[in-house]
């Protein structure tokens, strides 16, 4: 490809990825597919609200997802079955809105685009228009390349995700490793199609390492995993459980890379007790006449 580098590296800058560098442009399409040319792994968080897809933009991330995962990391509910295009599109826009450099993927939630092609490119179009994405994301395999298929012609770049795929979480029988034994060709030849039908890149979510290895190694578009080993071209991440934001037990992929949750809590614990003490607020935090 004969792309531009996604970061600063055109004349006139110093040509150093630095997290926040304000050299950054927006990261588009054909940025990420020169990145997997040239064996440059990448990271993908999801973002739901203004601050954190300011932090993760200014960080270098390059794409951000709106998940519908915010079902059970916003929204309360238990999984991400209940979460409404009318609940995700708000997200969507706050984070498009704050990101100044990273691509904005919003995801399709359950029930708002399985049911044809059509209901896809509509709930999709929503989500371009109201959500201002850059991109939209949608689970399955080789039933939703029609799909595919149709938002690509018009214009809507398709992220897949193929594995384990949470809106089917009761189909599947629970929260299990997919793509194992006989399963696995199946997996790639999704993927292959899925590419063919025009996705620009595909989400793998735990599947068996050299499963993915071999996926990423047959398509040619950039793979993204999330319980998929080290051969993808890029990983992906809960940005609250990246975070460490999130209580109880994290699924096995999850590396935790800070403690927000006990740095939130000490913070909660210590303005409470300056409060019932009355040292909150002092003379510096208060108005004279
Ligand atoms: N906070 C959060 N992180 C996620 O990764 C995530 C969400 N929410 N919501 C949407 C889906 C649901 N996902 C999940 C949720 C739970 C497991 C889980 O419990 N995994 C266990 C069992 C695996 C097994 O049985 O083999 C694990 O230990 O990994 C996995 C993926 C991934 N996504
Ligand atoms: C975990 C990622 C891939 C996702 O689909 C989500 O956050 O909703
Ligand atoms: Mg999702």
């Amino acid at each position: 490809m004969s792309e531009q580098a996604p970061y600063g590296t055109g004349p006139g800058t110093s040509g150093d990825p630095a997290p926040g560098a304000t050299a950054l442009k927006r990261i588009r399409i054909p940025h990420l597919q020169a990145m997997k040319e040239r064996g440059e792994r990448w990271a993908m968080l999801t973002a739901y609200d203004q601050y954190a897809a300011e932090i993760f933009d200014a960080a270098g991330i390059p794409v951000l997802l709106v998940g519908d995962s915010a079902g059970n990391n916003v929204y309360g509910y238990e999984t991400t079955l209940p979460v409404t295009v009318d609940e995700l599109i708000p997200l969507v826009r706050a984070v498009a809105r704050a990101a100044r450099h990273s691509l904005v993927v919003a995801d399709l939630p359950f029930g708002s685009y399985q049911g044809s092609p059509q209901q896809a490119l509509e709930t999709a179009t929503r989500f371009m228009k109201e959500g201002l994405a850059h991109a939209v994301k949608l689970e399955g395999g080789k039933h939703v390349v029609p799909a595919v298929e149709l938002l690509t012609q018009a214009g809507i770049p398709v992220m897949a995700h193929v594995g384990f795929t949470p809106q089917s979480e009761h189909a599947l029988g629970g929260y299990r490793v997919q793509g194992r034994g006989d399963s696995a060709d199946t997996l790639v030849q999704d993927a292959c199609e899925l590419e063919k039908a025009g996705a620009f890149s595909i989400v793998m979510e735990m599947v068996p390492a050299e499963v993915a290895a071999r996926v990423t190694e047959v398509l040619h578009i950039p793979t993204i995993g999330i319980g998929a080993g080290a051969e993808c071209d890029a990983q992906v991440l809960v940005w609250q459980d990246m975070a460490g934001l999130r209580g109880g037990k994290a699924p096995r992929f999850v590396k935790r890379y800070a403690d927000l949750r006990t740095v939130l809590s000490d913070a909660a614990r210590a303005y409470a007790d300056d409060v019932a003490k009355g040292t909150f607020p002092d003379a510096e935090h208060s108005f004279q006449h």
